[in-house]
């Protein structure tokens, strides 16, 4: 598949670091864009050019033609010649249709709370971009290069948490962008890489001058799914390096438990065949091959094991159930993504080979807040499997011979080991499982008179998914602690010293180095990942995982080779 890979190498770079120069530029209007490469544009700096297609520029120019003559006759087309939404019966006169856009800005001028983090403006810029070189919208080139000059000189329009309530798109965020570009009012600021300043100035620096919207463009700039989009992307992006760390973190709950590999033997997978379970099962195979700390039972073997159960508990036994639907589930949430990133979201659109126009509603974001919804609930249940594992890790009665809440050194009566790590844990989950309950269900009544009636709340989703995928990160640094301490225990009980690197499979041994790596803490076979309580703070190194993971750093490079193997779900 032809698809620009993400620079691997980002080890130690902040999530906002730009490589410019890059030759993998990302081209506008060639054809479909993916997560990866809406990620590398608004992540790490990749440059974004026009296609040099002179048809489908062409048609961008015939589609502003068309509304000129629309404007010109009069002709009544709703939002050009006509106020907007529920006032939409009001005749608006070709005198008036350039201010129509305008004004539009202004009214819009709403939006509250925070600013939303610079890489999900940086996306939305390039789906906006993208959805317009369609030539459906009547927008002038002129405004679609100006997106694609800020992004490549790292300015980013500042925009609000609060506005959009996802059914005409995200109007008002769209409008702070807009209203950036075209430099309307020095109320609208921007970032200038890393600096804050107003539009104006930032115009000039760039060597533009302001613009005039001309009829339909201020509705085909805010008219659309780009904000909410832009942030699933994001999302969906890494909450797949979430998963790709949670299957980790199980690998390593797994080593510690000294749990059998037999549970996933594909003559079980084969029979229940179902896509997300089969890669489950195949990747957790993969991440425990040549582990000298699981039962190796491939063969069918299975022996009596004293006071335990002769078969692993379910959180082991049924992993690859469990996470088969999650791993289904996030696979059809990027596939719905990628359509909506390269999908024309405003209205109305304009045909321009047949030089009609039909009004519609492509700006609704059902599938963004539906998707955004279930991909919390994901995370949730993905938070829910790893509190469970934890919880098995730290009790003596099940953990096959582990210490009580895995204290180093047992010498040291007043060690209690991860038991304030666990607790704080046990107040992440819930707050997980809780950010999994649906908003695209609620809506508020009677919107903007009666006209906005049915709502996707897309935008409230993916902002309250991005919440969601913060908390996780925080979530499976401490996942990865207890794995990485139960593997060096477990690995004491088999060979008598603590160093995991000489019982881990290969697989999971990159990762627990990372972490290692990470925490700045070797690993030694004198001692393992914490021997004593008072020798380290847990919360710097819950800090320096959790950053390193949300900034794609080299504990999720150490689990990119499940990330790739996704693509076959
Ligand atoms: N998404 C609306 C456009 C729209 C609705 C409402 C408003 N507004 O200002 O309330 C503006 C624009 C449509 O195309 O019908």
């Amino acid at each position: 598949m032809d698809t620009l890979r993400l620079n691997k190498n980002t080890a130690n770079k902040t999530a906002f670091s730009f490589v410019h120069g890059s030759d993998d530029a990302v081209i506008v209007g060639d054809r479909n864009l993916t997560v990866e490469e809406v990620i590398s544009v608004a992540r790490y700096g990749t440059q974004v050019r026009l296609t040099d297609d002179l048809e489908k520029l062409a048609n961008v120019q015939a589609s502003c033609d068309f509304i000129h003559h629309a404007v010109e006759s009069g002709e009544p087309i709703y939002g050009v010649t006509t106020g907007f939404g529920g006032m939409a019966n009001v005749v608006i006169s070709p005198e008036s249709a350039a201010l129509l856009q305008n004004n539009l800005m202004w009214y819009h001028k709403v939006g509250a709370g925070k600013k939303l983090p610079l890489v999900d403006v940086r996306a939305a810029m390039l789906l906006r971009a993208n959805s317009h070189i369609s030539g459906a919208s009547g927008i002038r080139l002129e405004l679609i290069k100006r997106m694609l000059i800020f992004l490549n000189a790292g300015v980013t329009p500042h925009v609000c948490e609060f506005g959009s309530i996802g059914a005409s798109g995200d109007l008002t965020p769209l409008a702070y962008i807009t209203g950036a570009l075209i430099g309307l009012n020095s109320s609208y600021t921007v970032d200038f890489n890393g600096e804050e300043m107003n539009a104006l100035t930032a115009l000039k620096k760039l060597g533009l001058e302001p613009l005039q919207l001309l009829p339909k463009e201020g509705l085909a700039m805010m008219n659309g799914t780009s904000v909410m989009t832009g942030i699933a992307a994001n999302c969906v992006y890494d909450t797949k390096n979430l998963l790709a760390l949670a299957m980790g973190a199980h690998a390593l709950a797994i080593q510690g438990l000294n749990g059998t590999n037999q549970s996933f033997h594909p003559f079980i997978h084969k029979l229940k065949p179902h896509s997300g379970q089969k890669w489950a099962a195949n990747q957790m195979l993969s991440l425990l091959i040549g582990s000298r700390l699981v039962r190796e039972e491939l063969n069918g073997s299975h022996n009596y094991r004293g006071e335990d159960p002769i078969q692993d508990r379910y959180s082991l036994r049924c992993l690859a159930q469990y996470m088969g639907p999650i791993v289904d589930g996030l696979e059809q949430i990027q596939k719905q993504i990628e359509v909506e990133i390269n999908s024309v979201t405003d209205n109305p659109l304009i045909d321009v080979e047949n030089q009609a126009s039909y009004h519609g509603g492509n700006f609704l974001g059902q599938y963004i807040g539906v998707g955004m919804d279930q991909l919390r609930y994901y995370i949730g249940l993905l938070a829910k499997h790893l509190d469970v594992q934890i919880a098995y890790l730290v009790a003596p009665e099940f953990n096959n011979g582990l210490s009580p809440s895995l204290v180093g050194n047992k010498d040291r009566s007043v060690n209690m080991g991860f038991k304030g790590l666990q607790i704080t844990g046990n107040s992440i989950m819930p707050l997980l499982t809780f950010y999994g309950n649906s908003i695209a269900d609620r809506f508020p009544t009677h919107a903007e008179q009666y006209n906005q009636n049915i709502n996707s709340q897309g935008f409230a989703s993916a902002n309250l998914a991005r919440q969601s995928v913060e908390i996780f990160q925080q979530y499976i640094a401490i996942a990865l602690m207890f794995g990485v301490q139960a593997v060096d225990l477990r690995t004491y009980t088999i060979v008598e010293h603590y160093d995991a690197r000489a019982t881990l499979s290969p697989a999971t041994r990159d990762l627990y180095l990372a972490i290692r790596d990470v925490v700045g803490q070797a690993p030694s076979p004198n001692r393992p990942y914490i021997w004593n309580d008072n020798e380290q703070a847990l919360d710097e190194h819950i800090a320096k995982i959790a950053t390193d993971i949300a900034n794609g750093g080299q504990i999720v490079q150490a689990v990119n080779g499940l990330l790739l193997t996704l693509e076959d779900v």
